[in-house]
């Protein structure tokens, strides 16, 4: 069965490249897809990340039009309290997020969907990740890297904003984008590692 990567995420890319380490022939196609990725009124936090992962891949399995396909699909966003911050759109917005993560814990919930013309198979992975206080001068000098502007929450455990994490409680892999324990679960189940 070939397998696609529905995303146009670099970092997922490569945490799923890793999943291959001692599978012969393991090779995935990649692709982007274009869904709506606003939430609906009153839906919860998980419920949403779950929706986004699923409508991805199966974005992604109607664009490939084959029937020997498996298409991953997945959704990061970060959750202060009941609020769902998604990537920034403005540096001002980057701003409002990195205050409201200073000196308190939030939730990353990722969530990932595997689908092939038969079957359906779902994972959400939620880690507690704890941010040291944060100065404004040192909020504004990380926006002005670029670095927060791409990622939900506006900050990249793996890169910069990583000196600013005091703890994490869960899966590092799936704050970066994709839980690479879970993610080989649902591959094995489907026969694809
Ligand atoms: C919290 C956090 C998020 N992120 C990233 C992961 C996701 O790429 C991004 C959240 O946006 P997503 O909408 O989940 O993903 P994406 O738009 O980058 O890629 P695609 O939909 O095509 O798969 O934030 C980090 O890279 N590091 C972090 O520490």
């Amino acid at each position: 069965m070939k397998l696609v990567l529905a995303s146009a995420s670099p970092r997922r890319r490569e945490l799923l490249a890793q999943l291959g380490l001692g599978v012969a022939g393991f090779s995935f196609d990649v692709l982007a897809t274009d869904i709506d990725e606003s939430a609906r009124e009153g839906e919860l936090a998980a419920d949403f990340v779950t929706r986004l992962a699923l409508q991805k891949a199966q974005a992604g399995l109607a664009l490939v039009a084959d029937n020997s396909a498996a298409v991953l699909g997945s959704d990061t966003i970060v959750v202060v309290g009941e609020r769902v911050l998604g990537k920034p759109q403005t540096a001002q917005d980057a701003f409002t997020m990195l205050r409201s993560l200073s000196g308190a814990t939030h939730r990353v919930m990722t969530a990932v969907a595997l689908v092939s013309a038969t079957q359906m198979l779902q994972t959400l992975v939620t880690t507690d990740v704890t941010f040291t206080e944060m100065t404004d001068a040192q909020i504004h000098a990380y926006i002005a890297t670029g670095e927060p502007m791409d990622k939900a929450g506006a900050y990249g455990i793996q890169g910069l904003g990583g000196s600013f994490v005091s703890r994490i409680d869960g899966s590092y892999s799936a704050v970066v984008g994709l839980p690479l324990v879970e993610t080989r679960s649902l591959l094995q189940q489907m026969q694809l590692v």
